[in-house]
């Protein structure tokens, strides 16, 4: 198996006697996009957060390409190549989407013109073009997300951690948000993780599936397998 994935190994996290996560084990790697996914409650929030370095884990340990990064802050994880985006999107609202963007990449260390060349592409990419010089709180909320999402990639990660990222789109912009991420990945390699609980979502666009339930893992596996297993028939539809 190949050193260069993110990996969390019997990962916990307990918080005063409530076992969020546990003895919960994944890997990412590079090019691929996972799908973790989950009813309500089932820990996808707390795995991202134990991955991304914003919670410490009670149990268990995180490596990236190798490394283990378990004690390490959020910022050393983001610059070691792992990059998360958040629910709710903070912007600059009196700057421009692209300067919001450009902001990232310079706080990164980008030179200014490299900066600008990777936010234009970034936001071509992701098709949000005519939203380049529109200040920030002019930018509808499903946008935003979007915008939060560029923010990230102008990083440039090796792995990029994505908390619901199409939340108050409807299922056919959803799809296409996280096909589009999808090619990101196969285009350059990226790692990407994707917190979600659509499974009509996430059928269709990852590679691999996730399928967590009260803080434990239920099942890992492709798509079609995971659409037929019985404990996740369960867990989706079997309850009332
Ligand atoms: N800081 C905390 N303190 C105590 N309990 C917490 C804390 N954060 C999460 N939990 C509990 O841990 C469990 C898992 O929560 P988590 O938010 O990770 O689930 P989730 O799958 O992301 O849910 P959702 O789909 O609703 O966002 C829940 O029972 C939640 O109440």
């Amino acid at each position: 198996m190949s050193e260069r994935a993110l990996v969390l190994e019997h990962g916990g996290m307990n918080f005063d006697g409530v076992h969020a996560v546990e003895d919960v084990s994944l890997r990412l790697e590079p090019g691929e996009v996972l799908g973790l996914i989950g009813p309500n409650g089932s820990g996808k929030t707390t795995t991202l957060n134990m991955l991304s370095g914003v919670l410490r884990p009670t149990a268990g340990r995180i490596s990236l390409d190798g490394v283990d990064v378990t004690r390490r802050p959020l910022r050393s994880r983001a610059r070691a190549g792992l990059v998360r985006t958040f629910q709710s999107v903070k912007v600059f609202g009196r700057l421009t989407v692209a300067e919001n963007i450009e902001a990232a990449a310079l706080g990164a260390g980008m030179r200014r013109s490299e900066a600008r060349r990777i936010t234009l592409e970034i936001l071509e990419e992701l098709g949000l073009s005519e939203l380049a010089e529109q200040r920030a709180d002019a930018v509808p909320a499903g946008q935003v997300r979007s915008v939060g999402i560029a923010r990230a990639l102008a990083l440039r990660p090796t792995y990029l951690l994505l908390d619901e990222p199409a939340a108050g789109q409807n299922e056919t912009e959803a799809i296409e948000l996280i096909r589009i991420i999808a090619s990101f990945a196969k285009t350059r390699g990226l790692g990407v993780l994707l917190v979600e609980h659509d499974m009509t979502v996430v059928m269709g666009t990852c590679d691999r599936l996730h399928v967590l339930d009260s803080g434990r893992t239920v099942v890992t596996g492709e798509p079609e397998a995971i659409r037929r297993d019985p404990k996740v028939i369960e867990i989706y539809f079997g309850r009332g």
